[in-house]
């Protein structure tokens, strides 16, 4: 079966000339989003995609620009799409403050019943560090990285083959030892701040101290509106572009 991923957007949280990084992975048994900034329900609907075709949707972290669409995905398929309910594959850590800390305030709906994210989504708790079964075909394991300390944060291993970093601090000794060494990792999605103090994100002068051949594997996300002015200057990494599509297996 083939795996494909297709980017719905590359960038980072402020760009105003590219949509959140977020991603579809389709299949000939569904279609998952990682993640759904406000933008994304956007860049769905300009490769033809409706919300009722999305089986379901795994959360990286909190931040609008990996949740801030999730409002709209919930009302279109409870208004537009006969109450719909899709999959949302979420850690105990991100279900815990998903409602609470960031939907509640505009999906509260007690005079209809819509009180709790139950009544919006099928919620599905995954195991951190558990490959655990999406689709048929399609495994995700959520690992624990740093992005804000004391906040919840994951990135993904597809397969076990395929690294998407969603977003975290740079982390060397990840990326070597457990996505190459150890798992072999063919593809990395990587979040790429590219100019500026690191403190959250990945910069693209510490991925650039990355050997020759793991940047060969790594396609640079999440990065800012001036991209233009970094072509030929990423040593032997790739920016993947908004609808993109790689093939995963
Ligand atoms: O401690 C913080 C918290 C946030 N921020 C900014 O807000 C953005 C939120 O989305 P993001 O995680 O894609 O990127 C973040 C940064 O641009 C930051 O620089 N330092
Ligand atoms: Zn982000
Ligand atoms: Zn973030």
């Amino acid at each position: 079966m083939s795996l494909q991923i297709q980017m719905l957007g590359t960038g980072s949280a402020f760009a105003k000339t590219l949509y959140n990084t977020s991603a579809l992975v389709r299949s000939t048994n569904g279609n998952v989003l990682i993640d759904c900034g406000y933008s994304t329900p956007k860049s769905l609907h300009e490769i033809n995609i409706q919300p009722d075709q999305i089986d379901g949707i795994i959360i990286s972290h909190i931040h609008a620009d990996h949740v801030g669409g999730l409002e709209e995905m919930a009302f279109r398929l409870l208004y537009e799409f006969n109450h719909k309910k899709t999959k949302l594959f979420l850690t105990q850590s991100i279900a815990a403050i998903l409602w609470e800390n960031t939907l509640k305030g505009g999906m509260y709906n007690p005079s209809d019943g819509f009180t709790r994210i139950e009544d919006y989504f099928e919620i599905v708790l995954i195991d951190e560090h558990i490959p655990t079964e999406i689709l048929p075909g399609f495994t995700v394991e959520m690992i624990t990285t740093m992005h804000i300390p004391h906040k919840p944060n994951y990135s993904l291993f597809i397969n076990d083959r395929t690294f998407y970093s969603a977003d975290t601090q740079f982390n060397a000794e990840l990326l070597m030892q457990e996505v190459v060494n150890k798992r072999n990792c063919h593809t990395i999605l990587h979040d790429c701040q590219l100019s500026g103090y690191g403190a959250i994100h990945a910069t693209l002068e510490q991925l650039l101290t990355l050997p020759h051949d793991i940047q060969e594997r790594i396609y640079l996300m999440h990065y800012g509106d001036n991209m233009m002015n970094y072509i030929g200057k990423t040593g032997s990494m790739r920016f993947i572009q908004q609808h993109e599509v790689l093939t995963l297996s």
